[in-house]
């Protein structure tokens, strides 16, 4: 099973993003984003990272690159497709997924580890957890709040689009549990089909043993399912 991670100028998250799914036993290529999707790759990770400096607005101008209307395709044919930090802000930008991602309400740069609560477990990213765990992870980011309508978060919502929300250690969403000021304090959210998705926090940072925290490996096993 081969999963193309795809790089862009400024991703930095690729080498990590490879050698986690390695680790899970999947094969991963690395893909130059001008090189465009190789035929039959099982799934798609678009890794985090600074890609194009975060000009204009994170992710808005890989979103432009060509190789995203390939995505897409590939996505409307069910490939799965995951974003993570960089690659959220991409998935956003590209209208994979609904919402941006934009400034943090500190306007800083945050590199901490945060609580998420798994809001549903029904999606190949979410299936190894139950619905209400509470996962550590890490995140480093300047633009992960995540805004959108109302009405349409209302929507997501409803449809139970929203996977993860960020917590405190014991699963209650509060303001103060939420590290950027993301509307509903959502961290993660499905496009219109749950194979695709996003997230700001970065699993591939834990799943690996020698990293001393390993809850985001159930997310990269979706890729499997
Ligand atoms: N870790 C990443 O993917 C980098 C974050 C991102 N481009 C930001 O600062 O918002």
């Amino acid at each position: 099973m081969t999963i193309a991670v795809i790089q862009f100028g400024g991703s930095n998250c690729d080498r990590d993003s490879v050698q986690a799914l390695e680790s899970l036993g999947f094969d991963a290529d690395l893909v130059w984003h001008e090189d465009g999707l190789p035929a039959d790759v099982d799934g798609i990770m678009l890794p985090g990272g600074f890609s194009y400096g975060d000009y204009l607005r994170a992710g808005a101008m890989a979103a432009r690159s060509p190789i995203m209307e390939e995505v897409r395709d590939a996505a409307d044919d069910g490939t799965p497709v995951l974003g993570v930090c960089n690659g959220a802000q991409i998935g956003c930008e590209s209208s994979l997924t609904p919402g941006v991602f934009t400034t943090n309400e500190s306007a800083r740069f945050q590199c901490e580890h945060v609580h998420l609560r798994v809001e549903n477990a029904d999606t190949p990213w979410t299936r190894h957890y139950e619905e209400g765990d509470v996962v550590e992870l890490p995140i480093a980011h300047g633009e992960g709040r995540y805004e959108i309508t109302d009405e349409r978060l209302d929507d997501l919502e409803a449809d139970d689009r929203i996977i993860f929300k960020y917590c405190d250690a014991e699963g209650n969403v509060t303001p103060e549990a939420n590290p950027n000021g993301s509307k509903h304090a959502v961290a993660g959210v499905t496009g219109e089909a749950d194979h695709v998705a996003v997230m700001m926090p970065h699993p591939e940072r834990a799943s690996l043993d020698d990293l001393g925290r390993t809850d985001g490996k159930p997310v990269l096993q979706g890729f499997a399912d």
